[in-house]
């Protein structure tokens, strides 16, 4: 698979000054000394101006190439970099030139499958690669670049190293069953044990985090018609340069709009439905509410601050209290006395700006109950992470107790050998070589 050569255009398609076709495999120079006169000395690393040609010997685009030699590359493999004309047609034509000549179309992600296959980067780094592309807020790109900078591969692979003596341990007594494991020893590798269960479990402790940075906090503005939603939806998206993601749906196309408060992303589900008169479309509308509601992260809740508190106020489930926002809309045409006793109730005022702050402050703290936020501790695992990290805390647990019950080496080593192949499906590694090693090298057997 990995000694074929990939092309693919690398830029989004569209009329830009720029666009780039990236090549990667072992045939990536001889292909491109067939689709441009190469300089004689082409070096690596430097650019050289060159034309790429048609079949003919015909001018396609006049730019600037790049020659990455392997294993000094974005793949590990050799590369080459076209950066072209960023026309549509220039663009497609110049690839196709590439794939005539020797180069397949990449699948999607191959270039950095291939980084991973070449041991450039772990899984976690590639994940992160995605992550950094799709980050809309501040936050999320702070932990995207942790992640690319592999602290959470790092992390896994020094909780590997923790446990991978205890294995040896408890592997050295299945080769030697009259001697016991003596107390001593066993306090000594629970403790060791404790100390991994303790790391995973605050990663774990960061999922939320990385689903809000990764996803956005769901949020939902509900009130009553007239106290000002759409008006308060308008002040939020100029709250800072809003980022409108077409979300492709089943039955039709929503448009939900992803804004950042203080580097936290939020995605503000649209709740229009709710406003129609027509009696099943309402119901749909009042299902999705209730559906959007139980899934919601944070729901601002609109009322008008100048009115009484008359007015029928959003029943929220149990869960969702700690997570509503209060808006006393309208606070230019005076609070009413009956709002003096909400408790964190914000006056707003949708004309004058009054509460932006407040707003913004309240998000930030509604959204930080749900775990560390990114400012104070940049990892935030995604959910493949958490799984693994709930598999290894989990065969550890088990471990422990199959330790303090004097069970078999051989039942203890297979939980600890789970708990390691979960730390390894994190980075992508399978390796019973190292662990081999450990036990045949540091762990005299002979003594
Ligand atoms: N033009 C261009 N820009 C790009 C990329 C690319 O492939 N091409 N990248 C692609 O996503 C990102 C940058 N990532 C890269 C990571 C490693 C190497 C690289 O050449 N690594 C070598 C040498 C390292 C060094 O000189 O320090 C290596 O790891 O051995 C290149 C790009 C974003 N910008
Ligand atoms: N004085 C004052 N009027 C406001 C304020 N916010 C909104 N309004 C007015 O209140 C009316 C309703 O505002 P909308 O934003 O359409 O309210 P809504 O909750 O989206 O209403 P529905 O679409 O019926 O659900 C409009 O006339 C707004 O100009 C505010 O802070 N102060």
């Amino acid at each position: 698979m990995l000694n074929d050569t990939i092309a693919a255009i690398s830029t989004a398609l569209g009329e830009a000054a720029i666009s780039v076709v990236r090549i990667s495999g072992p045939q990536a120079l001889q292909t491109a000394s067939r689709v441009a006169r190469l300089p004689a000395n082409i070096r690596p690393r430097q650019a050289h101006l060159v034309q790429i040609l048609d079949a003919e010997g015909g001018a396609l685009d006049h730019g600037l190439m790049i020659y990455f030699k392997g294993p000094a590359s974005y793949t590990g493999e050799d590369v080459i970099e076209f950066h072209g004309h960023g026309g549509v047609l220039v663009t497609q034509r110049v690839l196709e030139r590439w794939l005539s000549c020797g180069a397949r179309a990449a699948e999607p992600g191959e270039f950095t499958q291939r980084a991973f296959l070449n041991g450039k980067m772990d899984l976690t780094q590639a994940e992160a690669v995605m992550d950094l592309i799709h980050a809309q807020s501040t936050l999320a790109l702070r932990a995207a670049n942790e992640q690319l900078g592999g602290v959470i591969g790092r992390e896994a692979a020094a909780m590997q190293q923790e446990i991978i003596p205890v294995l040896a341990h408890i592997e050295a007594y299945i080769d030697f069953p009259e001697e016991d494991i003596s107390p001593e020893t066993g306090e000594n590798l629970k403790r060791r044990m404790d100390g991994v269960l303790g790391r995973a479990q605050k990663l774990i402790a960061t999922s939320e985090q990385g689903r809000i940075l990764r996803h956005g906090a769901r949020t939902v503005i509900s009130g009553s018609p007239n106290v000002g939603k759409s008006s308060l939806l308008n002040v939020l998206l100029g709250f800072e340069r809003a980022i409108v993601s077409p979300t492709a749906g089943t039955t039709r196309d929503t448009i939900e709009e992803v804004i950042q408060v203080h580097g936290i992303p939020l995605r503000l589900v649209d709740t229009a439905g709710l406003r129609d008169s027509d009696d099943d479309v309402e119901r749909v509308g009042i299902q999705r509410t209730e559906r959007e509601l139980e899934r919601a992260d944070l729901v601002i809740e609109v009322v008008d601050g100048s009115l009484g508190a008359s007015a029928a106020r959003l029943q929220l489930p149990p869960a969702l209290v700690s997570r509503r926002i209060l808006i006393l809309n309208k606070s230019d045409l005076g609070i009413h006395a009956d709002w003096a006793g909400e408790q964190g109730a914000i006056p707003f005022s949708c004309l004058t700006g009054e509460g932006t702050e407040a707003l913004r402050d309240a998000i930030r703290a509604v959204i930080a109950t749900a775990g560390p936020l990114a400012t104070d501790h940049p990892i935030a695992i995604n959910a493949r992470h958490k799984a693994a990290f709930e598999r290894c805390a989990e065969r550890l647990v088990a471990a422990r107790a199959a330790l303090a019950r004097n069970e078999a080496p051989e039942f203890i080593a297979l939980e600890i050998r789970e708990a390691l192949q979960a730390l390894g499906d994190v980075i992508g590694q399978v390796d019973v070589e190292r662990i081999l090693d450990v036990i045949f090298s540091t762990f005299c057997i002979g003594k």
